[in-house]
């Protein structure tokens, strides 16, 4: 079955509303957002788990971390290893999303691209887009064919998926509404974590690259949250540091740089620009969130420059409000993200020490500070030391995993 993602269809489209529909009903709606807490919980505490035990391999765990709270919201399904098919297929399509996204996105800036047929030399990006199209919707089908069986036989946890089928059945509008769950369910899965991934690898960097960073977060968090328990989203506006940080890591991160080409429905007067309907225009996300203008020094990380500022100022430079894209388009699971990378960058805080890694003579190893870009912007990998702030901290860890049963 063969499917569109909302990202790609025009706005007046049918299938593109009901998509955007069902995404916010599970992303940008209070109450549900609510019901999440129990699942990020246990998901930070296997994070902070196996960054005490796997230090070496944070960037997968990372990335487990945010395919977790993806897959348990959409399918209702835990991730309970590395070796998970749902984690395995979904890293595959990722991949694929920023690689071919990139490919098909080239598409976009030049409109006249469509025309040339896929067999034609030097139309690789074509042939490499389609490819990556079928990846993804190979590890979107496994998923959901999977939550569809366990509706049909009554035993579906809950989850966004399992919902939209059960009232879809009620309703006798499967047939139709088929090939949209399946979309809306890929979607989330493609623009949900490579981002989040993103934020929080670059908050890693930075904590290597600015140990003075770490060291006044880490006072913050001792100050507020003490060292007898672990942080809890309750925790946050008591922690203007660690508020500072995470903004910090948004706008320096700038996770999809030329956010994602919107396509004009009717013509427009930009500042004296005519800019017919039809055009495409992209937002330049990167250079808004480096502008020397309200971001001195902007390729250096410094949480400070947000730090008491005033509300009527913030309300310009506050990063999210271009890092999510615009309009009407923006960006559903900006709050979900947010929260995300709050509970990981304080329990990190809270937990461990990060550090720069010595080569085999002692030697510190500085990461060079560098993004790879494409459609989504992140840094390549780079080693680090990362351990556990005390033995108090890891049995805290310890205890709460076992407290709670999957
Ligand atoms: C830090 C994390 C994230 C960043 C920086 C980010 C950024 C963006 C941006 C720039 C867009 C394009 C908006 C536009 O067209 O103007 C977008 C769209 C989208 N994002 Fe996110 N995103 C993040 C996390 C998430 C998460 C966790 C979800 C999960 C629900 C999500 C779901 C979507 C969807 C479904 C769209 C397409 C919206 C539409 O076309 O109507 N994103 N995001």
């Amino acid at each position: 079955m063969q499917w569109d993602s909302s990202v790609f269809l025009p706005y007046d489209s049918e299938s593109r509303r009901k998509q955007r529909k069902w995404i916010e009903s599970a992303f940008n709606d209070k109450a549900a957002l609510q019901s999440y807490e129990p699942i990020r919980q246990r998901e930070t505490y296997k994070l902070l788990h196996s960054l005490m035990n796997e230090p070496e391999g944070f960037a997968m765990h990372v990335k487990r971390f945010v395919a977790a709270l993806l897959t348990e919201v959409t399918y209702g399904h835990t991730i309970k290893s590395l070796d998970d098919p749902y984690l395995l297929l979904m890293d595959r399509a990722t991949r694929g999303t920023s690689e071919g996204g990139a490919a098909a996105a080239l598409v976009d800036f030049f409109p006249v691209l469509r025309f040339i047929p896929s067999w034609m030399p030097g139309a690789g990006f074509k042939r490499h887009a389609l490819k990556v199209r079928e990846i993804i919707h190979q590890a979107t089908s496994l998923p959901y064919h999977d939550v569809k069986d366990k509706v049909l036989a009554g035993t579906a946890r809950t989850s966004l998926v399992a919902s939209l089928l059960q009232e879809a059945r009620r309703n006798g509008t499967l047939a139709q509404d088929e090939r949209d769950i399946m979309a809306a369910a890929s979607t989330i899965n493609g623009a949900g974590s490579d981002t989040t991934k993103s934020v929080l690898a670059s908050f890693v960097l930075a904590m290597v690259v600015y140990p003075e960073v770490l060291e006044k977060a880490q006072n913050e968090v001792d100050r507020v949250v003490g060292v007898d328990r672990l942080p809890q989203i309750e925790d946050r506006g008591k922690l203007p540091y660690i508020e500072c940080i995470i903004t910090e890591a948004l706008r320096w991160s700038s996770p999809v740089p030329l956010g994602i080409p919107h396509c004009l429905t009717e013509d427009d007067n930009y500042r004296g620009y005519i800019i017919p309907r039809g055009s495409t225009v992209l937002g330049n996300i990167w250079a808004m969130t480096h502008d020397e203008e309200t971001y001195s020094d902007p390729s250096i990380f410094r949480p400070e420059r947000f730090l008491n500022m005033k509300a009527e100022v913030m309300e310009t430079a506050d990063p999210r409000a271009a890092v999510f894209g615009f309009g009407r388009r923006i960006c559903p699971g900006r709050y979900f993200a947010d929260t995300n990378i709050f509970m990981a960058v304080t329990s990190i805080v809270a937990t461990l020490n990060i550090a720069k890694a010595r080569d085999s003579t002692g030697k510190e190893i500085v990461p060079s500070i560098e993004f790879c870009s494409g459609l989504t912007r992140h840094p390549p990998e780079f080693v680090c030391s990362i351990t556990p702030r005390s033995q108090r901290a890891m049995d805290m860890v310890s205890k709460m995993l076992m407290s709670l049963s999957d």
